[in-house]
């Protein structure tokens, strides 16, 4: 079922027959029109999409994991997980009444993939920690420690599919956009604004074959899948081969049918309408059940190293912790739950609705202790007399760290830093028992008005002007990322090594800040959910060797494999240095390839130090 391991260079399976560019539109020649190639059914039907990278990017990833390694990940990015991951809400339920309630509304078949008596792969998932946890069966507890409060749902896939095509008759067919595929394989119907070519006689309640249009390589260097939307599909006008085919994508979609669906619209509705389910799925490549407002409150689906991050920044009950890019809130609200709801974690995002989010989900979640904000995450300190954090009574300057305290990020901590938000620093550690005080009555209040109520009322979103330097004892920066990690992933051509590089120089300077807000003998977490080791490896190895009193810490629970070790001289000279080695064990690295089938994910943990001199 899966493609041979050996490397692909990403302008194989380009179209089979020329393309010319007519009136700024790209159009496919007539002719030479493909002929019908000598593949069986399940050759053409089988998923199996290759992905796209921009060549220079491709070759700094086979320098970082070999060419071999390489093409495993860049296989294992075009299918999901081959399992959901959800984290219980333990402050409302557990994972057993979870599991119990779950075999009841989804069942233990459901998901099983024999519906269409089809094999299914991926069901092995050998040496992998999650191993044990499948033993139980479908729906199972993690048994990774520390983790119980995490349940895993078996999925399947790829599925071979019987396309109906035995008969000779070709298939009706629908070609969707790549993001509309994308999101079908993670369990998404197919929206009418996915839908970009339809066979000519398709009706309200035809069976349809969904395949995905992929971006192509151009002749102006740029990247396009050349179809138009409305375009009419001929596909096979009869069942025997050797025949040339009038439909110019004829070829373009092999490999890369995702499923079969109803049509819930004719042909003409499909062009018409705006919006509304074009397809309904009943058949998938990956089949994996739907949480859609499934056990809403109590579950969260939320991939595992997400949870695992959350987790490794070790958050206790009481302490002031800030996430600092945190919608939609998935690892906030993690955090909270580890913290049992007291303490409080500070979220901010930059964008408005996305501030929202964090307030529903808290909501949702039942969790008060979530503050929200409105901030540019690289305008998270705040300058000298201004205000911070709205409505957080302020104490007096008169309350000082000591010196040492205050020398402890020396040039980042000085002046009356330390003080901020009602932290006070005692021992090395924030003591907020003043503030705690506020967020019990502000919490009391809420609990009162009902939960997530705080900043949301009324959509209301409060700006912040920034907070005192030193005020976290933990950040947690979830950075805005190239999201290289993230699956199923289709097509990854438009990322350049440009493009890389300036979200790594964008990560530095969030990361500044956060080294700047977390208080001596704090901790901040890192992460990313890419691939890219300029995000990952070299953010550490500039943290380290930029602010000395930093270090790395061991991770708990640590499943994610090793960081990598080594350099890369990019072609205009600029060296890119990662980690050294001894270093590559404090991180974790979640590989899309190995057998734990997660996404793409980056983990680091620094601890700051509280007594060093720097
Ligand atoms: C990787 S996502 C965070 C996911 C989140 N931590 C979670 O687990 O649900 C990155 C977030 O950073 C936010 N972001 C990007 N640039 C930002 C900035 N300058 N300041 C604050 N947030 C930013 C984006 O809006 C996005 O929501």
């Amino acid at each position: 079922m899966r493609r041979a391991s050996g490397f692909v260079l990403s302008t194989i399976r380009t179209t089979s027959f020329a393309r010319r560019r007519s009136n700024g539109n790209f159009c496919s020649t007539p002719l030479p029109l493909p002929q019908m190639d000598h593949q069986s059914d399940s050759e053409r039907y089988d998923f199996n999409p290759i992905l796209r990278w921009n060549p220079e990017v491709e070759r700094y990833f086979i320098h970082a994991y070999g060419a071999d390694h390489f093409s495993r990940i860049s296989a294992a990015l075009t299918y999901p997980s081959r399992y959901s991951c959800i984290r219980v809400n333990s402050l409302k339920t557990t994972s057993d009444a979870v599991i119990e309630k779950l075999q009841g509304i989804i069942g233990e078949t459901e998901i099983e993939g024999d519906q269409d008596k089809v094999e299914c792969g991926g069901k092995a998932s050998a040496g992998s920690p999650l191993e044990e946890s499948w033993k139980d069966g479908r729906i199972t507890k993690c048994k990774i420690p520390g983790l119980d409060y995490v349940v895993f749902v078996k999925g399947s896939g790829p599925c071979a599919i019987d396309y109906g095509c035995a008969s000779g008759a070709p298939p009706k067919e629908v070609i969707v956009s790549r993001k509309c595929a994308e999101a079908v394989l993670r369990g998404a119907q197919v929206y009418v604004p996915g839908v970009l070519a339809c066979s000519a006689h398709v009706e309200k309640g035809d069976t349809v074959a969904v395949s995905v249009a992929l971006e192509q390589r151009m002749a102006d260097g740029g990247w396009a899948t050349g179809i138009t939307r409305g375009t009419v599909l001929q596909g096979l006008q009869t069942g025997k081969k050797d025949i040339f085919c009038s439909d110019p994508h004829y070829s373009e979609r092999r490999g890369l049918y995702i499923g079969q669906g109803k049509a819930m619209l004719s042909r003409a509705g499909l062009f018409r309408v705006t919006e509304g389910i074009a397809v309904d799925m009943n058949n998938r490549v990956f089949k994996l059940p739907s949480f859609h407002d499934v056990l809403e409150g109590e579950i969260f689906l939320q991939n595992l190293p997400s949870i695992v991050a959350a987790h490794a920044l070790d958050p206790k009950k009481g302490e002031r912790i800030l996430d600092m890019c945190a919608a939609p809130g998935g690892k906030t609200t993690a955090i909270a739950n580890l913290m049992e709801d007291e303490g409080e974690v500070v979220a901010v995002d930059r964008s408005h609705n996305k501030v929202l989010d964090i307030q529903n989900l808290a909501a949702e979640m039942s969790l008060t202790c979530i503050t929200t904000y409105k901030l540019d995450a690289l305008k998270s300190v705040s300058r000298a007399n201004e205000s911070i954090d709205s409505g957080v009574p302020q104490i007096s300057n008169s309350v000082t760290p000591t010196e040492k305290q205050m020398s402890v990020h020396d040039g980042l901590c000085g002046d009356k830093n330390c003080v901020g938000n009602g932290n006070v620093f005692r021992d090395g550690k924030i003591d907020n028992s003043y503030v705690s005080q506020a967020h019990i009555r502000k919490n009391k209040r809420r609990m009162k008005n009902g939960p997530g109520k705080n900043h949301s009322v009324g959509g209301r979103v409060e700006n912040s002007k920034g907070f005192s330097p030193c005020s976290f004892d933990r950040v947690l920066l979830d950075a805005p990322c190239s999201a290289l990690g993230l699956r199923p992933r289709l097509f990854a051509g438009e990322d350049t090594i440009e493009s890389l590089r300036n979200d790594a120089t964008y990560q530095r300077k969030m990361f500044d800040q956060a080294v700047k807000l977390v208080r001596p003998g704090g901790v901040i977490v890192y992460s990313t959910c890419t691939l890219n080791p300029g995000e990952n490896e070299a953010l550490v190895r500039y943290a380290l060797d930029t602010y000395k009193f930093l270090s790395l810490a061991p991770q708990h629970p640590r499943i994610g494999g090793p960081g990598l070790v080594g350099r890369y001289e990019f072609p205009d000279g600029y060296i890119e240095e990662w980690l050294k080695p001894g270093e590559e064990e404090y991180v974790q690295r979640f590989d899309p390839s190995a057998p734990l089938d997660t996404i793409g994910f980056f983990i680091a943990k620094f601890s700051v130090g509280s007594n060093s001199n720097v």
